[in-house]
């Protein structure tokens, strides 16, 4: 009984003279900033063991941006044991692009993402060789195109045309005074148009039965992809997948994949019957395009593999169809919060498009309120607040600070969006801004980067630039808009969330009118 005691009053001891010690270690360490003694980028100070975690709170994006009032643009973060530097200003954004973008070049891989080898197949986390090389030059040489996009401008329109239909219809049986459900639509309006550049069909779809089923998949895809995850900030624990997520990863892409699998296996069956019937003057679309993939074999493979075709097709479901609907959810807010732009923009319209006319991709570019407005939205809103995020290749100098190689890297797009060295009313949603700007989104203005910039670029620009401004502007002519009752420019929610991208916190519910002409 008595040694009993002692060993417990020694355990007690033992237990209390590790932790002394331990958090001696972890002090020492943060006051003399680097193990190596070079210069780190400063930090906040942070916890043992759990690091800057808890200074993240629910909305990183705008924590974090909050940094650089104190620690400058270039702010160091331990998240869990995961070493992470964060970039929050135009400048520090340049000279990364301009200078470094080679050695960040690499993708963070989460846990959830290696799901059954999905990041093995991924143009988004593909390492930077060969493989991703060769899927890059597919999207920009053959897929991402003028003129294979203009191929597939009726089938968008149509899509464009349903999403206008649902929303009138859900108006109508509305009770008086409550609005509709927006990006509700416009989410399954860019599921079905990405599905018929891809595939050639429309997968949100009451009447399919495995197109349902497909969507409901990609939706908790996005949800489980999104969630913040233990294993990602203590590798170690990865194997006791404590949240599930993993698991539940697992089921998911699984079947995700068999039932996209099962398309593929139809259409190399449909090109065999057509090619016998030496038929075949369909549109040629994405899916073909990778079928008839042929590479040299030496440094490129000579196919492209079932596999990697259809984890393609599921990384453009996601990479496509919620950061749009949450760009036209945010554009529509912000206008409804201004009466007086969305006159502005619908007298454009009116003028430039005409009445009983519908919107079409070929009058943007006589649109530049309605491009200044989409511009104006992703600089305040950008859906994926710290762009996918990168990795060091090796230790590097950055600004005078030392990176260790395999530091994270986030590139806080929402900060530098609302950076107040260069943009004036930061926080204020003015389109005029741009009209008699050139900046733009396309990866030269380091102040504008919602799409990225440098090698890792987003491939989808040319596509999401039509879509976003075709179904704003088809929402703007074809409707007069107002917020619910209870709600008004002043109390209108303007919180958001964050999953794999970020979107409002309350869903904007607005009522549409139709336009009479
Ligand atoms: C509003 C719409 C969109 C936004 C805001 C957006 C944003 C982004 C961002 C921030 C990145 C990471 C860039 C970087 O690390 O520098 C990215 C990558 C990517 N996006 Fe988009 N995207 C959009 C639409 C699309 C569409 C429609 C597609 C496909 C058709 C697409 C396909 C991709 C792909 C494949 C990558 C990975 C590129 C790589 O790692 O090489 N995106 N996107």
């Amino acid at each position: 009984m008595l040694q009993n005691r002692t060993t417990m009053e020694f355990n007690w001891t033992l237990c209390l003279v590790s932790l002394i010690t331990f958090s001696f270690i972890i002090l020492t360490c943060r006051k003399k900033g680097s193990p190596t003694g070079k210069r780190q980028p400063p930090a906040p100070p942070g916890w043992p063991v759990f690091g800057n975690l808890f200074n993240l709170g629910t909305m990183p994006h705008r924590t974090v941006a909050g940094l650089a009032a104190t620690y400058g643009p270039v702010v160091r973060l331990k998240l869990g044991s995961v070493n992470t530097v964060a970039i929050l200003s135009a400048k520090a954004a340049t000279e990364l692009f301009k200078n470094h973008d080679l050695t960040f070049v690499e993708r963070t891989i989460t846990e959830t993402s290696k799901s059954h080898d999905y990041d093995k197949s991924s143009l988004a986390l593909a390492p930077y060789g060969m493989y991703w090389r060769v899927l890059r030059k597919i999207c920009t040489v053959e897929m991402l195109v003028a003129k294979r996009i203009n191929e597939s401008a009726a089938a968008r329109r149509q899509c464009v045309d349903n999403m206008l239909d649902w929303i009138e219809k859900e108006a109508d049986s509305a009770k008086n005074g409550s609005g509709v459900h927006v990006a509700k639509f416009v989410f399954l309006a860019s599921f079905n148009l990405l599905g018929n550049l891809m595939l050639s069909r429309d997968l949100a779809n009451p009447d399919s039965k495995l197109g349902s089923e497909f969507f409901r998949i990609m939706i908790s895809l996005m949800e489980l992809g999104g969630h913040p995850n233990i294993s990602d900030l203590y590798p170690w624990l990865k194997r006791f997948d404590l949240q599930g997520l993993r698991r539940k990863m697992d089921q998911d892409v699984g079947k995700a994949l068999e039932i996209a699998t099962g398309w593929v296996k139809e259409r190399v069956q449909k090109r065999l019957n057509e090619a016998e019937q030496r038929g075949g003057d369909r549109r040629k679309d994405f899916l073909d395009v990778l079928l008839d993939y042929e590479g040299t074999g030496k440094d490129e493979p000579e196919k492209m593999s079932e596999r990697d075709i259809t984890i393609f097709i599921l990384e453009i479901f996601l990479a496509g169809s919620e950061t749009t609907s949450s760009t036209i959810e945010w554009a529509l807010t912000e206008l409804l919060r201004c009466p007086k732009k969305m006159i502005r923009a619908k007298d454009e319209l009116a003028s430039v498009i005409g009445p009983n006319q519908k919107v079409e991709e070929k009058s943007i570019d006589d649109l530049p309120y309605l491009q200044a407005i989409i511009k104006e939205t992703l600089r305040l809103h950008a859906p994926i607040p710290f762009l996918v995020p990168r990795k060091a290749m090796h230790d590097t100098d950055f600004m005078g600070y030392h990176i260790p190689k395999d530091t994270q890297l986030f590139v806080n797009a929402w900060a530098i969006g609302r950076d107040p060295e260069r943009w004036e009313n930061p926080n204020s949603f003015e389109p005029e801004r741009f009209l008699d700007s050139k900046v733009d989104y396309k990866g030269q203005h380091f102040e504008l980067i919602p799409f990225g910039a440098g090698r890792r670029m987003c491939v989808g620009v040319p596509l999401a630039q039509r879509v976003l401004h075709l179904v704003l502007g088809s929402l703007l002519h074809e409707f007069d808009w107002e917020l619910e009752s209870h709600v008004n420019a002043e109390t209108l929610d303007m919180k958001d969330k964050i999953g794999i991208v970020v979107r409002k916190l309350e869903p904007l519910k607005a009522i549409p009118m139709k336009v009479k002409c």
